[in-house]
């Protein structure tokens, strides 16, 4: 069984992925760490050297290869990768088990006040346009997320709380 978790960028499908794949002893890959350790570069880097363009081809790759590998495995998703080629097709195609983690923007917007640094799309932009940024971004990509079979509403919910209700559902 493969169960993946999407959402924005800072919803927490890093964090929540990894606790959930301990909770139900299975294996995690987080997609952006697989692409890093693949192609031996930091995110940053990739965007900074190559482009967004690159990354999206290789994001769309690396996720095709971790669905169609074998066994059980959580996967957390980047951001973006919903949005792009026909991943979200073929996320669907291949598992009933897909979490979009919906979070509220000013709760985005604290969390990725903090993160900014290592995110390419959000890093020049100033504390002040952060908010209208994701906004603006989150209409677009919600048209995406929302095909995912189970949203789960993650504003102010302990990560523990979140892998229990992702656990019910399962
Ligand atoms: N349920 C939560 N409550 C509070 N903070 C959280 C929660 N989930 C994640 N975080 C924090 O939010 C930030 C972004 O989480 P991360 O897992 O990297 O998100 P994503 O992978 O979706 O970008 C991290 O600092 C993380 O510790
Ligand atoms: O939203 C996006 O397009 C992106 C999100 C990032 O992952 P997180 O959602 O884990 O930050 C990472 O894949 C890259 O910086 C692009
Ligand atoms: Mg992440």
């Amino acid at each position: 069984m493969k169960i993946v978790l999407l959402g924005y960028m800072g919803s927490g499908k890093s964090t929540v992925g990894k606790k959930l794949a301990a909770q139900l002893g299975i294996p995690f890959t987080d997609l952006d760490d697989y692409i890093e350790e693949s192609l031996g570069n930091s995110i940053p880097e990739i965007f900074l050297n190559k482009g967004e363009i690159f990354f999206r081809k290789q994001e769309h790759l690396y996720l095709r290869k971790i669905l169609e590998s074998e066994g059980d495995k959580v996967i957390a998703l980047g951001g973006g990768t919903p949005c792009y080629s026909n991943n979200m097709n073929l996320i669907l195609e291949k598992t009933p088990h897909v979490f979009y983690l919906s979070v509220p923007i000013p709760e985005l917007n604290a969390r990725l006040l903090t993160g900014k640094a290592d995110r390419p799309l959000i890093r020049d932009l100033k504390d002040e346009e952060l908010p209208e940024f994701i906004g603006k971004h989150l209409f677009e990509r919600r048209n995406y997320y929302s095909l995912a079979t189970h949203t789960i509403q993650a504003g102010g919910k302990e990560v523990h709380e979140l892998v229990s209700e992702i656990v019910t559902l399962l």
